[in-house]
């Protein structure tokens, strides 16, 4: 790649402090220049512009690093089909990102950054397309799948069957993004709490965040024989196929889905491995899918389950949270270690087993790739967003295996 990556990053920290303004520059751009491209984005912008700046600082801070930089481009190619977004959009954003950069880039927009900047976004652009175009040879933008069971754990919890209309093939640990027809063109991931299934149906487990655009409605109006739209299976929380040690995970909260998904999997698998997995919960009521984790334990014997509460202190299990009682698990430091649940909790906890001297290459969450892939954005509603009935229009029209039911009329062909 012929990049000039000192001065891309030159003339980008230039545009870090003013990046609010220069994005909303960017949009008004692109929009003017090229109106219909407004339809493929969310009704709100707000999160869209925060997205798009950490998307960009992440591509600019690892220039040095070709091979990460392709991959991460490959990555935002191929989740780009499921926006509707086509090659020939491609410049109409190349040419707003070069006036933004113009107009913003102070002392450090030579001619010579121009260049860079403009060969940049050429190479990056082309990676994308055909990273797109690639696995649009084998795979759909989204998948329309119909809500077979919804199960109301608690006020703000759900745990929902899928079944998509096509097979969605995923491995145990990875998550899907998930859009619902009251909020076009948001997708928000949510990962599979569950193996591969014969039945090709999984589940989701889902906490409504106060104000959440897509937890609240898959939560609390949502409904079995409905549809929604699932993006493809992505995540490198996986088991290691090279690894035979016992496996410790430990789940926060809702974190517990992609864990019992790899429990599972071992479950499945017919090795003898132990799993030990630890099940952490605010009060008693948050432990919302016990019946189903002993049910698991009872057909496979070498599942261990213990419970950790943090705000009860009458319960009578283990009490605290998972970094605050990790010195009473057995021997941490012998297994391969998954964690998932609320940022701060898999930090802390990463942090706790560092210090018990577990080495990190067998501590293994998607924090990093979380940050960079959104996975945990919080979903805050704008209190003047309504919700929004007609769908979005993404470019690629569903196969006839992926046609919708009668009562969500899902994606149409762009205008
Ligand atoms: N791959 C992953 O890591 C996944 C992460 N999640 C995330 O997990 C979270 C689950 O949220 P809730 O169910 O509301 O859980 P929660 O907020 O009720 O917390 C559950 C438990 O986690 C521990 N915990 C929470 N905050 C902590 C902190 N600051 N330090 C130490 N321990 C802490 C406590 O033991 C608490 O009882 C969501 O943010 C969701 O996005 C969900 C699915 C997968």
């Amino acid at each position: 790649m012929s990049w000039e990556p000192r001065i891309i990053k030159e003339s980008f920290t230039w545009l870090e402090p003013i990046a609010d303004d220069a994005i909303a520059y960017f949009y008004g751009r692109l929009f003017a220049a090229e109106p219909r491209l407004r339809a493929l984005f969310p009704p709100a912008m707000d999160l869209q512009r925060d997205r798009l700046f950490r998307a960009l600082t992440a591509i600019v801070w690892s220039m040095d690093n070709p091979g990460a930089l392709a991959d991460r481009l490959g990555r935002l190619g191929r989740d780009h089909r499921r926006y509707g977004v086509l090659p020939e959009h491609y410049p109409a954003v190349g040419a707003a990102l070069i006036a933004t950069l113009r107009r913003f880039g102070g002392a450090a927009w030579t001619p010579e950054a121009e260049a860079a900047w403009t060969a940049a976004y050429r190479t990056a652009a082309e990676i994308m397309i055909a990273a797109a175009e690639r696995d649009a040879a084998h795979a759909p933008p989204w998948w329309v799948a119909e809500v077979t069971g919804h199960d109301r754990r608690a006020d703000d919890l759900a745990v929902l069957t899928l079944r998509p209309a096509r097979p969605l093939p995923f491995e145990a640990g990875q998550y899907v993004t998930v859009q619902v027809a009251r909020w076009p063109r948001i997708w928000r991931p949510y990962s599979i709490a569950g193996a591969p299934r014969p039945d090709g149906t999984l589940r989701l487990h889902v906490r409504a965040v106060p104000g959440g655009w897509v937890s609240g409605a898959l939560v609390r109006h949502t409904r079995p024989g409905q549809t929604v739209l699932l993006g493809p299976a992505a995540g490198t929380m996986t088991l290691d196929p090279g690894s035979r040690r016992d496996l410790l995970l430990i789940a926060g909260g809702t974190g517990l889905a992609p864990l019992k998904a790899l429990a599972e999997r071992v479950a499945l698998s017919g090795r003898d491995r132990g799993v030990h997995l630890v099940v952490a919960a605010r009060t008693g009521t948050g432990l919302y899918d016990m019946p189903d984790l002993l049910d698991l334990a009872a057909a496979y014997p070498r599942l261990r389950i213990t419970t950790v509460i943090s705000d009860d202190p009458d319960h009578d299990g283990l009490r605290g949270t998972p970094p605050g009682v990790l010195d009473r698990l057995p021997a941490p430091d012998e297994h391969e270690i998954y964690v998932a649940g609320p940022t701060e909790m898999i930090r802390s906890t990463v942090a706790a087993l560092q210090r018990l001297g577990v080495p990190p290459a067998r501590v293994h969450h998607d924090l990093l790739e979380a940050e960079h892939l959104e996975v945990k954005i919080p979903e805050t509603e704008p209190a003047d967003a309504e919700p929004v009935t007609s769908p979005h229009a993404p470019a690629e029209t569903p196969s006839s295996a992926d046609r919708p039911d009668r009562r969500t009329r899902w994606p149409t062909p762009p205008p």
